[in-house]
């Protein structure tokens, strides 16, 4: 996604969080400093494929089967640990490092290309674990402004980026495991970031033209800046 359409979102987001757009600035560059340019070639071809984009909900090992016939799977953070132990193969991995990162780098190592995220509050997170990922799997993502070899694809939390990445690399159908937008079992920020999660899918539906099953029944609430319009 190009930057100025993800701008206005961003912002949006910035802005309800408090968090700042100088520190996710900082998180990049220093994101670039410990990684390679990654070559979107070397990923499993997308381009028209259906994608499972697997989140990372408790209700996810009950929908493996349905990510096992997809034709590629593209799972956020902890998602990833939960489909391999169901005997799924994931295709790409897409984290923050905060949930489960040696699981994670050790995947990379394994062969998984991971799209690893910079933001304002996980620089120390970066700092540890950047190095144990493979350097040709590590794929580096901002929320800010892409610059050097740091892209952004659009999307926010984990599970959202991940259905951008899928987006972004052309891909048909998305179906969507692991998700469950009104977990009880979340805290007050995680809620916050679920809302923002449901909105972002919800506009890329939209830009997509497609219908996403896993918000039936909840459309109605959802409202997003698109593009501008506010
Ligand atoms: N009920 C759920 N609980 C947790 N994650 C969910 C749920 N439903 C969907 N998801 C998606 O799965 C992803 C799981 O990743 P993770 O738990 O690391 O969250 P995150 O986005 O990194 O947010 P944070 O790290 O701040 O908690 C989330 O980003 C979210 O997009
Ligand atoms: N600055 C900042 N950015 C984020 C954060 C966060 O906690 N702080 N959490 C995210 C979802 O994991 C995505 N982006
Ligand atoms: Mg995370």
């Amino acid at each position: 996604m190009e930057f100025h359409v993800w701008e206005p979102v961003y912002e949006r987001i910035l802005a309800d969080f408090g968090f700042g757009r100088a520190a996710d600035e900082r998180a990049r560059d220093r994101l670039a400093a410990l990684t390679e340019p990654f070559d979107l070639d070397a990923l499993p071809a997308f381009e028209g494929r259906t994608v499972a984009v697997a989140g990372a909900a408790p209700t996810l090992a009950g929908e493996a089967e349905t990510a096992a016939a997809a034709d590629r799977v593209i799972a956020a953070s902890s998602a990833a640990a939960t489909l391999r132990d169901a005997g799924i193969e994931v295709d790409v991995a897409v984290t923050d490092l905060d949930g489960v990162p040696e699981h994670l780098a050790a995947a990379s190592r394994e062969g998984v290309p991971v799209a690893v995220h910079a933001h304002g509050d996980n620089v120390d997170a970066l700092e540890e674990w950047v190095p144990a990922f493979a350097d040709e799997r590590l794929l580096p993502t901002t929320q800010a402004a892409p610059t050097a070899h740091v892209r952004n694809f659009g999307g926010f939390t984990d599970g959202d980026r991940a259905a951008f990445l899928a987006d972004a690399l052309g891909a048909g159908e998305l179906r969507f495991v692991g998700w469950q937008f009104d977990d009880p079992d979340v805290g007050e920020l995680k809620a916050r970031k679920l809302h923002w999660a449901e909105r972002l899918l919800y506009w890329l539906e939209t830009r997509r033209g497609e219908r996403f099953v896993v918000l039936d029944g909840r459309r109605e609430e959802l409202r997003l800046p698109v593009e501008g319009r506010r």
